[in-house]
């Protein structure tokens, strides 16, 4: 255990720090044929969310594994850590000509942030609470790892986690960055000029940094003190129709995937996928939706992020609304004052949504509503578009039927109807 001041123990985040930090030592040094230090409390780690970050190792010289949070966890249990490979390539971060044209040319287009170098002298630049819930993630991830140190710093499982750190960074400014993308830059440009621009974080274009390209997003978490964070993933299902087509044609076996399955369920994969250990991208995610409360609520909770920084993702299994009733009266501590401000957030989102052209033709996958709250503000957002497509033929969806093969519905307000549906109850 590290030394730790007496002031230290009043700043939580600093303490949390200050332990990770002294582990990833004791780590490195056992790697190095020292002793290894195991975390004394006996938990595992909870990890949540953010696929698309950046390592913020990158900007500020420290190892982002310090800041992963110590599992207290959600009705005393342990959440599961999971590791794999990505075997599918993506091409985010690198805009393509024709998209870089049409945001702007990428690199003309520098915010007003301090570069990699400097930064690495300015740590007080970090966002602990968004590195925090960036740092959680239970997904492996395609990304590029931008960090060199990742070998050395991290330690098995959490090799195949770092294969996925490297999408999203924070900068000073009220701003966040994530890996560009070109539907979700394409979305945020939409959204702007849309009744959802009051829910959506700010969308400032673009910027590189190094050799990656950046969406530059309003912090939503600027200005909380002790922010407690939820993130729902919205829609009866998280696979693109284009995923499942390609599971039939073109099956790519996910190692990553099969493992994090039989870790939750060993009798799970059919004989053939054991025989295989993979199993399709489409089946990990269609085996998530219909295992949780996304087929048949419609959202599922990923993740949340108590005051004092633990970060909880022990909702997998969650099926029935009373579950969720539950988690979230957990996660508002049952304050009356912070459920009805999300309440009437909700509705007027619902309106939002009613008279939105994006909504009308966009098939939302895959996105999520972040519930933030402090001790006097509470609010939610939607993000992450990275898999919302606009569709084709001036085609409209009306979010609220089942998805059946071709019809391309995502079912995003049975999800909003549950959790309004939820609040009632
Ligand atoms: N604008 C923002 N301001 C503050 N925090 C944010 C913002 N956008 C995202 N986050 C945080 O980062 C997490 C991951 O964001 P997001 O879902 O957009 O990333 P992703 O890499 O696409 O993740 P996923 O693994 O869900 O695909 C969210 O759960 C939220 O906690
Ligand atoms: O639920 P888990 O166990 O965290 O699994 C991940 C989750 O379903 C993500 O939504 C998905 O990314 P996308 O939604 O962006 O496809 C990711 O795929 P990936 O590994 O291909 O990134 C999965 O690994």
């Amino acid at each position: 255990m590290p030394h730790v001041k007496p002031n230290e123990v009043d700043d939580p985040a600093k303490y949390s720090r200050e332990v990770l930090r002294a582990r990833w030592r004791s780590r490195r040094k056992e790697r190095q044929g020292g002793s290894f230090d195991v975390g004394t409390d006996g938990c595992d780690r909870g990890r949540w969310s953010g696929k698309r970050r950046v390592d913020e190792s990158e900007i500020t010289g420290e190892h982002d594994d310090e800041e992963r949070d110590e599992g207290k966890h959600w009705r005393g249990r342990s959440s599961s850590l999971e590791r794999g490979e990505n075997n599918e390539g993506k091409q985010d971060g690198k805009p393509s000509s024709t998209s870089a044209a049409q945001e702007g040319n990428c690199s003309s287009m520098e915010a007003p942030e301090e570069s990699n170098e400097e930064a690495e002298d300015m740590p007080s630049h970090r966002h602990p609470i968004l590195s925090k819930l960036l740092h959680s993630s239970t997904s492996s991830c395609s990304s590029i790892n931008l960090s060199s140190e990742s070998d050395e710093v991290f330690s098995d499982i959490e090799d195949a986690m770092s294969k996925r750190k490297t999408f999203k960074k924070v900068s000073k400014g009220g701003e966040v960055l994530k890996l560009y993308s070109e539907l979700e830059a394409k979305c945020l440009d939409c959204l702007m000029r849309d009744a959802l621009r009051p829910f959506v974080p700010q969308y400032h274009g673009l910027v590189t940094r190094g050799e990656h390209c950046y969406i530059r997003l309003e912090d939503l978490l600027n200005g909380l003190r002790r922010p407690v964070i939820m993130d729902c993933k919205m829609g009866v299902r998280t696979f693109q129709e284009e995923e499942l087509i390609k599971a039939r044609t073109k099956p790519n076996m996910r190692s990553d995937m099969y493992q994090k399955m039989i870790k939750v369920d060993p009798s799970a994969p059919t004989a053939e996928e054991h025989a295989q250990k993979g199993v399709t991208k489409w089946r990990y995610l269609q085996w998530r939706d219909t295992t949780s409360s996304t087929s048949t609520l419609g959202f599922r909770i990923e993740g949340i992020m108590m005051e004092d920084g633990t970060v909880q993702r022990d909702f997998r299994k969650i099926q029935t609304l009373s579950q969720v009733t539950e988690a979230l009266l957990y996660f508002t501590r049952n304050q009356l004052e912070t459920l009805n401000a999300y309440h009437s957030r909700l509705l007027d989102l619902k309106d939002a949504l009613r008279s939105s052209q994006f909504f009308r033709n966009h098939e939302v996958i895959g996105s999520s509503l972040l519930f933030v709250h402090d001790h006097n503000k509470a609010s939610v957002w939607m993000i992450d578009f990275g898999k919302t497509m606009p569709l084709p033929d001036l085609k409209e969806l009306q979010h609220s039927v089942p998805w059946v093969e071709g019809n391309r519905e995502d079912g995003y307000l049975i999800g909003l109807t549950s959790i309004l549906t939820e609040r009632r109850g």
